[in-house]
């Protein structure tokens, strides 16, 4: 018989998302990983019976920078919590005239410029290399972009999230370089976090929700915390409004991804058994377990 999963829906708030009310039998629990402190404590609970965990990507009080973040300590973490996929919930600014500030962008692609990050789980001793060719699970957005439909959220199915390293907002240049890319909106958050989740064998999805035009727009100012704080407590709310529309949606037992993310490792570890490092197989239990036990 084909393998049933019971899904365990994990949501990832970024900024202006630090609790998600209404989760049932909820508690927040201190989850340990070797390869560091997570953000936060995890709060497990219920939607509408559906098994959920949240971190808040940044603590709880907005207390991590992007480019402080243990990304690798955050998506283990879920992974040993007992996620199956991941939504992650993010503030953006616009590359896009055609995207205004509280818009949900369902994204499809990334651009990463990050350089100051871990970027993955697997180091000297066990080396491998997963395809990023398409690095948000489509199952996942065709759920949202139903969700969203069905709430009435403005929202686009597809869009390019450039991820710059912050924590300062970019140069006008930088801005307008983004756009002669084809980039649609601008965070500091979402890399490594997917090549991660993707590592983990984690299906993932990026809601981009928009706060402002970054710097590039002539008719509106250049974006701000102040700004960006006063749109986003707008979008909160309406975030929630998609995680309880989206979550009894993805609930449901289900077959493996039709996408493959939750065998993203079956063809990507390169060193042979007999040449791994026993002390990150150690640490790669929760990650690579499935196919670093059998071996
Ligand atoms: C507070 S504005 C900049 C901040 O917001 C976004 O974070 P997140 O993706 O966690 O919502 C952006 O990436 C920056 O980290
Ligand atoms: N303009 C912007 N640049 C980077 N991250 C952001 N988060 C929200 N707005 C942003």
């Amino acid at each position: 018989m084909s393998e049933q999963i019971t899904p365990v829906i994990g949501l990832i708030g970024g900024s202006g998302l630090y609790d998600i009310e209404g989760l049932e039998d909820r508690r927040w629990e201190r989850v340990e990983s070797p390869w560091g402190e997570p953000s936060d404590e995890l709060l497990f609970g219920t939607l509408a019976g559906v098994r959920c965990v949240f971190l808040p990507r940044h603590g709880r009080g907005h207390r991590v920078p992007p480019s402080e973040l243990n990304y690798r300590a955050n998506i283990d973490a879920m992974k040993r919590a007992g996620c199956t996929e991941i939504l992650s919930l993010s503030a953006v600014g616009s590359l896009n005239g055609d995207l205004p500030p509280g818009t949900f962008v369902i994204v499809d692609q990334f651009i990463d410029r990050t350089f100051a990050r871990k970027k993955s789980f697997f180091e000297t001793g066990c080396v491998a290399h997963v395809s990023m060719a398409h690095p948000l699970c489509p199952r996942l957005g065709d759920a949202l972009e139903e969700a969203a439909r069905g709430i009435g959220l403005k929202h686009r199915r597809g869009g390019t999230y450039l991820v710059m390293e912050g924590p300062q907002f970019s140069t006008k240049a930088e801005s307008e370089l983004y756009r002669a890319w084809g980039c649609d909106v601008i965070g500091m958050t979402n890399m490594p976090e997917a090549k991660l989740a993707r590592e983990a064998e984690l299906c993932y999805a990026t809601v981009a929700m928009v706060t402002d035009y970054d710097c590039w727009h002539p008719d509106h100012d250049h974006v701000t915390v102040d700004a960006v704080v006063k749109v986003l407590l707008e979008n909160a709310g309406r975030a929630k409004d998609l995680v309880r529309a989206v979550v009894p949606m993805l609930g449901k037992p289900r077959g493996l991804c039709p996408s493959g993310c939750d065998r993203a490792l079956d063809a990507a570890i390169v060193t042979p058994p007999e040449k791994r490092d026993p002390a990150l197989v150690a640490k790669l239990d929760a990650v690579a377990g499935r196919l670093l036990r059998a071996a």
